[in-house]
């Protein structure tokens, strides 16, 4: 079993729901438990482009499958909610990144882990040190509670 934490976030549409919906989900992929959920923030968007906020977290899941096998998972969780995404770094009504998968570091086309922005966004880092604040980032090699800083545009929401 591998620990893997994977970000979420809706500024779309109801974001509770789809984002529920997506956790719901996500216990439903072979060999993959749901073992943590952080709380929902809702967060400032982050890149420049105008939109609506978003509400982001975290969750922790342990699995069998592969890292390939798990984007596959997670892509097929975002197609069947429909997930809209009409701009680069615009508004969508899901998005589920993976973040962490043990301490595996690899860079392909389709997957890059750790998520090479993770380490600069307060939208993934405070949720993240709320159930994980041991878990080490393995190219930067520190905890995630020595890299997370406080950021106002990230409250808690729920
Ligand atoms: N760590 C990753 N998690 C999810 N998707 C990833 C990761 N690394 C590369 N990708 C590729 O990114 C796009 C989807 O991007 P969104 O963040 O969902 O907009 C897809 O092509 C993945 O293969
Ligand atoms: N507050 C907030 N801002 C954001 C958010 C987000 O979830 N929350 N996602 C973004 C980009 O996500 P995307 O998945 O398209 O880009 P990536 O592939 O670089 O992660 C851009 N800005």
């Amino acid at each position: 079993m591998t620990i893997v934490y994977l970000s979420f976030g809706s500024n779309m549409g109801d974001r509770e729901r789809q984002i529920n919906d997506a956790l719901n989900l996500l216990n439903t992929l072979p060999e993959t438990k749901v073992t943590k959920i952080s709380s929902l923030y809702e967060t400032a968007p982050v890149g420049g482009v105008e939109q609506d906020d978003f509400l982001n977290g975290v969750v922790a899941l342990e699995t069998n499958l592969s890292p390939i096998e798990l984007l596959d998972g997670i892509q097929s969780i975002e197609l069947k909610l429909n997930r809209v995404r009409k701009i680069h770094w615009g508004p969508r009504t899901i998005d589920l990144d993976i973040v962490l998968f043990g301490d595996l570091v690899m860079d392909s086309e389709r997957l890059k882990v750790p998520h090479p922005f993770m380490h600069e966004r307060s939208f993934v880092l405070i949720p993240l040190n709320e159930i994980a604040p041991q878990a080490i980032h393995p190219v930067l090699n520190k905890k995630i509670s020595d890299i997370v800083t406080l950021d106002p545009d990230v409250r808690i929401y729920k």
